[in-house]
Order: structure tokens, then sequence, then C-alpha cells
């Protein structure tokens, strides 16, 4: 009988190929993570994996210090807490009321603090990237982007954002974040992993 192009295909018998190898979103967000566990940040290590449309990787980044500054900018998030809290630690005689009034005051001391210095994994990995622009890319995050990686998302042209995390989802960075996505049609999901871990052997492979 002459082929018919009409025909459905016979299923493809089985070629030997291994079975058992990593779904390409999983290979992706694990990338995020991978690159997250450089961070020097003592609280949340953030990775971010930026992925073109022919499904190549094409930037990775993770939240760290400006160059040069790695080894002079505070890690600490609240100056007046982490000060607070030491006094307690050793047994001080400050009131719950007054640390709570020491660390109010003292968080205000922006300039001690991680936030006002450090560049988010996403701007990392955009600026890391290997290809000549972002458009209809996807970026894969192990945490929401705020509001400011969220404009340079948008502005880029990426076409989706891919979480794993939205610890910080009722923060005003996190909900303009929302809005912006929503606005300029940039759809975001939570990641669901086929594989939820990743074992790496080092040593031998
Ligand atoms: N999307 C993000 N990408 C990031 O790289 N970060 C970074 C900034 C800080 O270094 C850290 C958050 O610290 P903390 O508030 O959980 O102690 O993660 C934070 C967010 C959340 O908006």
């Amino acid at each position: 009988m002459a082929d018919n192009p009409q025909q459905t295909p016979a299923p493809t018998k089985d070629n030997g190929a291994r079975k058992d190898f990593m779904e390409p979103e999983d290979y992706f967000m694990a990338a995020a993570v991978l690159s997250a566990r450089r961070s020097r940040d003592p609280s949340t290590q953030v990775g971010a994996c930026i992925v073109n449309q022919d499904k190549k990787v094409v930037g990775v980044g993770y939240n760290k210090m400006p160059n040069g500054c790695e080894d002079h900018m505070p890690w600490s998030r609240s100056k007046g807490e982490d000060a607070a809290a030491a006094v307690y630690a050793n047994g001080g005689d400050l009131t719950v009321a007054t640390a709570a009034k020491v660390a109010a005051t003292a968080a205000e001391t922006k300039l001690d603090t991680k936030y006002i210095y450090v560049c988010h994994a996403e701007l990392n990995a955009i600026l890391n990237k290997n290809s000549a622009d972002l458009k209809g890319c996807s970026i894969y995050v192990t945490l929401f982007p705020c509001n400011e990686c969220a404009k340079l998302i948008i502005q880029a042209g990426m076409k989706e954002v891919i979480y794993l995390s939205d610890k910080y989802n009722t923060s005003p960075e996190t909900q303009a974040a929302k809005l912006m996505f929503k606005q300029a049609k940039i759809p975001f999901r939570k990641f669901l992993p086929k594989e939820t871990e990743v074992v790496l052997q080092l040593q031998s492979v």
C-alpha cells in the first residue's frame, strides 16, 4: 500500500534512548537554583535563568553586591534588628519596647542594610546575557521578581515569568510587579517541577 501522508504515524519503536533524562523546564529552574547557591546573602539566595525561544540558556544570575563592592557592603537586613537581637542574646537589660524602638530607628539608616546595594538575581541574569537581546525569552526565578526587576523584564521584551517561591507576595514590591506584568500582558506562573530534588555528584560522573 502506498504511503498516506494523512495517516497518523505509527509510534516510534524504542530506540534505546534513556528515559530518565531531565525535563527541560526542570533543568532551567535547577540552573536558577544552582546559580542561587553562589550568593553570599546570609538570609535569601536567589537565582535566575533566562531561556530563549529555541530553549537555549542565554543568561544566569544570582543576588550579589556590585563588582568590587563584595567585601565592603553590609549583608544585614536591618542593623537595628541585629543590634537589638544581640542585646537580648547577651542578656542585655533593654525592654522589648525599647529594643523595638532602637530597631526601628536604626532601620531607618538604610545605608547600613543590604537592600540599597545588592544587585538582584534577575538584574544580573539580564546583564550577563550572551545574546543580542532578550525579546521573547522566558525567565526562571527562584523568587518572584520585585517591581524594579519587573520593569527590566518588561522593557527587555521577555514573554513570561516562571517562579518557585512567592514568599514576599504581600509586599508592595511584589504587588507592583504583578500589576505591571498584568498590564504588560506578561504571564507569570508558579513552577511545578517533575523532579523535586536534583543531586549533583561533583567527584565522579
Ligand atoms: N526577586 C528578588 N531577587 C533578588 O535577588 N532578591 C534579593 C535581594 C536580597 O539580597 C535578597 C532578599 O533578602 P531578604 O529580604 O529575604 O533577607 O534577595 C530579592 C528578590 C525579591 O524581590
